[in-house]
This record gives structure tokens, C-alpha cells and sequence, in this order.
């Protein structure tokens, strides 16, 4: 049989939730993987330090004290926070940066920020301490069509941004277009993106082809077979500012099966599944290791861990849904997965 030990991955872009959700999903995580950057879109997000100090905890305590998991959280960027935050966060450890949400342009964004130049002074004062940017990418301006905003969003906010904070580190979140690809590969070494398995293995049609699929509608959406192509390009070329980033975005499954369903793919329980799928489709399996457990930490300035994960080659049956609580419907529910983790 065959099998394919790997360092054990970390996941840099994650989303646990809070309270009965948090409990649930958080296994999930922790088995297959070292360390998670945890987003803070929670209701209310987590703005400040002592909130990232508090949920860290909560995350810890959700899980198996002896697992090895370690949460790092990044803070919700705002008008208002204040420029002594940005110090505080830098002189704390678990904290990896801030995140940039254009004020509705996803799922929990509203308290985000509506015009970048209102948080220049702060950006200024992260490109000093060297703090990351991690940006979700899209426009939120209604006259541009849902396909086109991470594009424009390039064009219009992040090319303008890379010139004016030329040192500022910077990661396109979930990137999932041709032109987020050629943004970072143009830009500086301290530029980088990270990639979700679904827009690694699906163009749109995996979302409105044959009926409407609710659960594999994320933001920003599933785009053309040539935008996966080029992302399928990034991830396997070797290059290291591609890195992994699930994504995993768990919502109560009536909220994502309704007329208004909401964005997010939940994905922790096969993820990393996904990933190993993908680059043997592409037969790149010897470059999923930098991928998954190598360029972030790198990115990031922390050691690569020292474990190890076991993946084989054995098909397993994605459950409907997942018991607990709160109903969930993973991504690929009731599909055929080719690789299993043994962990
Ligand atoms: N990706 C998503 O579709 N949803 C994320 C938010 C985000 O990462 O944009 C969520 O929190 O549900
Ligand atoms: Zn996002
Ligand atoms: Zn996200």
C-alpha cells in the first residue's frame, strides 16, 4: 500500500468559531495538524491582544491537552484600533498579524475596514515591526461582478498598497485567480498566499453545475478552470510563498442549505486528504511536503515541526454530516476520498 509520511502540516488560515461550534470542529484540526493561524471573525471579533489571549484559551482548552495543537490568532484589523495595539501584538508570540476584511466583503466583515487609507497609519507602524497582513481580497463595491473582485481588488487596492508600504508583509488570503497568482510572484519576497483545497480542486461548475451546491459556496467563490489551473500551478511549483491555508469555515448546516446560504466551506475533517488528492492528480506528491509543512512556517519565522503524519492510499467514505450539536455537512459529504490520515 502505498503510504506518504510527511512532516506534520500546519494550517494558516482557520476558522474554529466559538462556544458548542469551537468544541466540535476543533478535533478535526488538531489531529492532522501542528499549528493553526485562527481567524478572528467571531461575533464579537477579536480586536485586541487580551480578546486573541482569552479565545487562544478557550481554543486550548477545547482540545486534548497532550495533542500538540498550538492556536496562533491574528487580529481583526479596524478603524479604530488603536496604534498601541499594533505594538502590543508584536511583542506577543501567538499573535501572527492582522487580518484586512473590506467591510462586507465576507462572512462576519462588518466591523472591517471601509477605506484603506483610515488604517494607513496603522500599516505603517505593522510594516515597521515587521507584522503580517493577512488580507481577504475582494472589493466589496456592489457594480463589480462577484467573479471579478478579487481581481479588482488587486488592481485597486493591493498593487496601490505594495507601493506605498514597500516593506510590508503581506498574505492574499484563499487566493483563487490567475492575477492573485501573478501578484504574488511579482511582488517581494515578503509577499506570499495562501491556497484552500477546494479552489485547488474545483472550478465553479462544482458549485452551479447540475443544481445549486451550497456547500461548496466559500468567498471568494470557486472561480474558472483557468484560475484553479494557475492556482494548481502556484501551489506545485516548489515556490515558497504558496502555502497551505484551509480555509475551514464550519457554518450550521441550515445556514449554509437555505435561500441565503452563507459563505464557507467546512473542510478540517478531509482537508489535508484534499490536498494529498490534488498533488498526486498533478503528480507533484514530492512537493506537498514544503507545501503543507514547510513554506509557512518558513513565512512565518517559526521552526517547522518535528512530528511526523502518515497519509495512505486507501479510499474512505466522507460522512453526510457530522453528529454533535450543531449539524455539519463537510465539503465532499458522502464522496469518495483517496487518501486517509492514520494519526
Ligand atoms: N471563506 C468563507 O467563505 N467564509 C469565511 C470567511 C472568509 O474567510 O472569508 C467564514 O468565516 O465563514
Ligand atoms: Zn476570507
Ligand atoms: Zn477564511
Amino acid at each position: 500500500m502505498q503510504t506518504l509520511t510527511l512532516t506534520r502540516p500546519d494550517d494558516w488560515h482557520l476558522h474554529l468559531r466559538d462556544g458548542t461550534l469551537l468544541a466540535q470542529v476543533v478535533p478535526f484540526s488538531a489531529r492532522r495538524f501542528g499549528r493553526a493561524l485562527v481567524m478572528p471573525n467571531l461575533k464579537p471579533p477579536v480586536t485586541t491582544v487580551d480578546a486573541a489571549l482569552a479565545y487562544r484559551n478557550r481554543i486550548l482548552k477545547a482540545v486534548a491537552p497532550d495533542c500538540g495543537f498550538t492556536p496562533y490568532i491574528s487580529l481583526y484589523l479596524t478603524e479604530n484600533t488603536p496604534l498601541a495595539e499594533i505594538t502590543r501584538a508584536a511583542a506577543e508570540p501567538c499573535v501572527l498579524g492582522f487580518k484586512l476584511y473590506p467591510a462586507g466583503a465576507t462572512t462576519h466583515s462588518d466591523a472591517g475596514v471601509r477605506r484603506l487609507e483610515a488604517v494607513y497609519p496603522l500599516l505603517e507602524a505593522m510594516e515597521e515591526q515587521e507584522l503580517v497582513l493577512q488580507v481577504h481580497g475582494e472589493v466589496t463595491d456592489p457594480d463589480i461582478d462577484i467573479f471579478d473582485r478579487e481581481a479588482v481588488f488587486i488592481e485597486r487596492e493591493l498593487v496601490p498598497l505594495r507601493q506605498r508600504f514597500p516593506a510590508l508583509r503581506i498574505v492574499l488570503e484563499h487566493v483563487t485567480t490567475a492575477e492573485g497568482v501573478a501578484f504574488v510572484q511579482e511582488s517581494p519576497p515578503q509577499v506570499a498566499a495562501t491556497i484552500t483545497p477546494q479552489h485547488l480542486r474545483y472550478n465553479r461548475n462544482a458549485l452551479l453545475a447540475g443544481g445549486i451546491h451550497p456547500h461548496y459556496y466559500c468567498l471568494p467563490v470557486l472561480k474558472r478552470e483557468k484560475h484553479r489551473q494557475a492556482l494548481l500551478a502556484a501551489a506545485t511549483s516548489g515556490s515558497p510563498k504558496f502555502f497551505l491555508g484551509t480555509d475551514s469555515a464550519p457554518h450550521p448546516r441550515p445556514a449554509k442549505e437555505s435561500a441565503c446560504g452563507c459563505a464557507g466551506c467546512f473542510t478540517a475533517p478531509l482537508a489535508l486528504e484534499m490536498y494529498a488528492e490534488v498533488f498526486e492528480q498533478a503528480c507533484a506528491l514530492d512537493r506537498l511536503e514544503d507545501f503543507a509543512s514547510g513554506f509557512g512556517a518558513d513565512f512565518y519565522g517559526l521552526p517547522r515541526n518535528q512530528e511526523k503524519v502518515r497519509l495512505i492510499r486507501e479510499s474512505w467514505k466522507a460522512p453526510q454530516t457530522l453528529g454533535g450539536e450543531i449539524p455539519l455537512v463537510p465539503l465532499r459529504a458522502g464522496e469518495t476520498i483517496d487518501w486517509r490520515c492514520e494519526t
